[in-house]
């Protein structure tokens, strides 16, 4: 029975993150999540990425510092460094939910773990770098703007040890690892992907019931390269740390490979017609269809629908990620193709999912009006009109034999090229390259 007043949520505050998202709630969607599925965005997501999210989740909320209300503002001024960790504590606004269950963007979820909302805030798993510490990657808790303006208090007055969120929240929840044990989630909810390397017996033992992986630390699934031929990522520079890690990797970007990356596909007919003006945001889409549309990647069963849109139930797939393949258009539930180039006709924003309203514009009851923060500003339509700044944030690079996502380096203007140029900042091994200068010479020169 699907719960509606209960919800999934992650955060992406840039297109990488983004991808990590998707492949954490099409994860969800595999296990048959009977939640629904958010994820809180910042501004710097791209239209594209917004449009592409929305396939996935059930809403998409862009949530924006600076807009928010006076308390919020001050706790980052006076603490600037808090930034995502500020964001992520927005998951406490969307009180339209009762109970909610946050996962990082670097989580992955193995089988369905609706039975977390048994559990009461804040529950979390221990870290495994300090288990009397919890990781603040996968929590239960209960939205409230007056948890909300504590913890927002809490960060002013204390920032946080590790300066992000999980000390600034193992400091505001601090009896957590004394005071009730129902609270300590099991580590099959959260287990980092290197754990199976630090305690390879126990991983032995009880890896099989692993429900939710981390891959915490400084080397995301999206950094490494993947083989669509052969199913698993390369090890060349990444330096794998083990068997168990590498699986759980290959297991990432086969979700990616088949669910995610079509979901990017159908947006090819929207080169052919596209303005000028958008040029930049279309050779990435050329980039991202040219090769699918000629080469599919290597599907191992039956072709099926895996597109999710707001109130269709998850799909009716098998019990494992792995039943998973599919290449389906993108199309939305009312069969209206979204051109995330131009903005959304009323079809396309109805069939999205996409909220576009704040949060709290749901709220019912709580705390007095003077805190219901977001409720103030005019609602955010997060599939909005593009701007030049809208250009992915990423770059999708895809061969028959690798697949990767790289950041973009940003365009600069003339004038930050020559100031970069004369502070000596010069990039040899890219742009800056002798190849390249050469590759402009002969191109002026012809
Ligand atoms: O540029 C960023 C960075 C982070 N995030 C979000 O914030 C989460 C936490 O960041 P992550 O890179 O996953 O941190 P971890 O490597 O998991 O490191 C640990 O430390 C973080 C900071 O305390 C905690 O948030 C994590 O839960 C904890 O596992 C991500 O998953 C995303 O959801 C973004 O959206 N954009
Ligand atoms: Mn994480």
């Amino acid at each position: 029975m699907p719960v509606s007043d209960q919800a999934f949520v992650t955060l992406a505050t840039n297109d990488i993150y983004c991808q990590g998202a998707l492949v954490l709630g099409q994860s969800l969607r595999n296990q048959r999540a009977t939640r629904r599925l958010v994820v809180l965005i910042t501004p710097q997501v791209s239209n594209l990425l917004r449009v592409i999210l929305s396939k996935v989740f059930d809403e998409v909320i862009e949530v924006n510092l600076m807009d928010s209300a006076d308390y919020i503002h001050l706790a980052f001024l006076k603490r600037p460094e808090l930034g995502v960790t500020l964001t992520k504590l927005h998951c406490w606004t969307l009180t339209h939910y009762s109970k909610c269950v946050f996962l990082d963007a670097d989580t992955l979820v193995l089988s369905n773990i609706d039975e977390l909302f048994d559990r009461t805030e804040f529950s979390a798993a221990p870290d495994p770098g300090w288990p009397d510490c919890f990781n603040s990657g996968v929590f239960v808790f209960q939205p409230s703007l007056e948890t909300h303006g504590l913890l927002l208090q809490h960060a002013t007055d204390h920032g946080s040890f590790d300066g992000a969120d999980q000390g600034l929240l193992n400091s505001f929840f601090s009896s957590w690892s004394t005071a009730d044990i129902h609270k300590h989630l099991p580590f099959i909810y959260n287990l980092s992907s290197n754990t199976a390397y630090t305690y390879s017996p126990a991983f032995k033992r009880f890896g099989s019931s692993v429900k939710v992986v981390h891959f915490l630390g400084p080397t995301k699934p999206w950094n490494y390269k993947y083989n669509p031929q052969t199913g698993s990522v390369l090890e060349e520079g990444s330096g794998l740390a083990n068997q168990h890690q590498t699986s759980f990797l290959n297991l990432w970007w086969k979700i990616y490979q088949h669910s995610i990356l079509p979901l990017y596909e159908g947006f090819r007919d929207e080169e052919e017609h596209a303005s000028p003006g958008h040029t930049a945001a279309v050779e990435e889409l050329g980039a991202i269809s040219a090769v699918g549309s000629s080469q599919p990647w290597p599907a191992e069963g039956p072709v099926e629908q895996t597109v999710v849109t707001d109130d269709i139930p998850p799909s009716p797939k098998g019990s494992h990620a792995e039943d998973t393949i599919g290449w389906p258009e993108l199309e939305t539930s009312a069969g209206v193709r979204c051109d995330p180039l131009s903005p959304p006709s009323p079809p396309c924003a109805d069939s999205s999912g996409t909220q576009s309203t704040s949060p709290a514009d749901k709220a019912e009851g709580g705390p007095s009006p003077e805190i219901l923060e977001p409720s103030q500003e005019p609602p955010v339509d997060v599939t909005g009109d593009p701007s030049p700044q809208d250009a992915l944030e990423v770059d999708l690079a895809m061969s028959v034999f690798e697949i990767s996502i790289e950041e973009k380096v940003k365009e600069l203007s003339p004038e930050e090229e020559r100031r970069k140029w004369e502070e000596g900042r010069i990039d040899y091994m890219g742009k800056d390259a002798f190849a390249r200068i050469q590759e402009k010479l002969d191109r002026f020169l012809q």
